[in-house]
């Protein structure tokens, strides 16, 4: 028989397959094998199945996105994970995190931990009114963040020590997640390779995520850039010129914007970092080609 369904687990060279309620073991047999494309967790797939052997993945449907660590695709957000302290609060960081996953059409959400270790809230309030007004949801505990998974395939990214590992096995203890601490005292090695999975919380799918300890955010080019900026994307409609960089353009509605405030400062000087560190890398590809020839 053939279905439609969607892979929730990958182990060995099996697939698991959720379709309707019902999880089908099978094994990868299809067209997509010449492409040189693999299944992943969270591919929405057509298999066959029958009584008494497995069944066979036949086709992989179009990928929405996907990631190389964990190797999953179709993923609808994902929360970053960042500490006020130890270590430090970095909107740096943030935002490198937010142009990766705009990048990739994930809705981000932004859990702060830690938040026991400050004294003063003020300065995390204030950021939290600044990207709120961007657009993004800031979670400041569990439980609001836990309704926010409602029927989504969830990652978790953040630097290492953020506390990703305390924050799942709050809201996923039967993720079975082993923290920091406890990996060490039981003599383990750190980043183990897990098979991929995905969990049912909240009536949503998370992913387990290994990896994510530094972020390449795999933009390459100034459009994409811009687009990867939501509140500098929309104003940028008002620039004079259809590709303005906002650097030294004139009738640039962005700058406009920075001078009146509102676009963050911060944002801004993120977003010409990312720009200038994305020139950088052209202008060295395309010495090496100049070498090459
Ligand atoms: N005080 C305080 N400590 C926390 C909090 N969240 C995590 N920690 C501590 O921070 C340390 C790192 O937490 P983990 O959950 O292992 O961090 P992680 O992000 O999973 O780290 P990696 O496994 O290295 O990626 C541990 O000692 C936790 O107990 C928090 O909200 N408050
Ligand atoms: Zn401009």
């Amino acid at each position: 028989m053939i279905k439609n369904g969607r892979i929730v687990k990958s182990l060995a060279g099996f697939y698991d397959v959720e379709s309707e309620g019902t999880v089908y073991q099978t094994r990868a047999r299809g067209n997509f094998r010449k492409k040189g494309m693999k299944p992943l967790v969270g591919d929405f797939v057509q298999f066959s199945t029958e009584e008494n052997s497995e069944g066979y993945v036949l086709d992989i449907k179009e990928r929405k996105n996907q990631l190389v660590r964990p190797a999953i695709a179709n993923i609808d957000q994902a929360v970053i994970v960042m500490s006020t302290v130890s270590p430090n609060f970095s909107l740096n960081l943030l935002d490198r995190f937010l142009v990766f996953l705009e990048n990739k059409k994930m809705t981000p959400l932004i859990y702060i931990s830690k938040l026991d270790l400050i004294d003063n809230l003020d300065e995390m309030n204030q950021f939290k009114l600044n990207y709120e007004k961007i657009g993004y949801s800031i979670y400041f505990n569990s439980d609001e963040l836990l309704n926010a998974l409602n029927h989504k395939v969830t990652v978790f990214m953040g630097q290492t020590g953020v506390g990703k590992t305390t924050l799942l096995n709050k809201i996923a203890p039967e993720m079975n997640l082993e923290t920091g601490e406890t990996s060490e005292k039981l003599g383990r090695g750190r980043h183990t390779t897990r098979h991929v999975e995905f969990f049912n919380v909240a009536q949503g799918l998370i992913a387990d995520t290994p990896g994510f300890s530094s972020l390449d955010y795999e933009v390459d080019n100034a459009p994409d850039l811009n687009n990867a900026f939501p509140e500098i994307a929309l104003i940028s409609h008002d620039c004079k010129f259809r590709e303005c960089t906002h650097t030294h353009e004139p009738e640039c509605a962005v700058k406009r914007a920075l001078e009146k405030k509102e676009i963050l400062q911060s944002r801004y000087d993120n977003y010409l970092q990312l720009l200038s560190e994305i020139n950088n890398t052209r202008e060295t590809y395309a010495k090496r080609r100049k070498k090459q020839v």
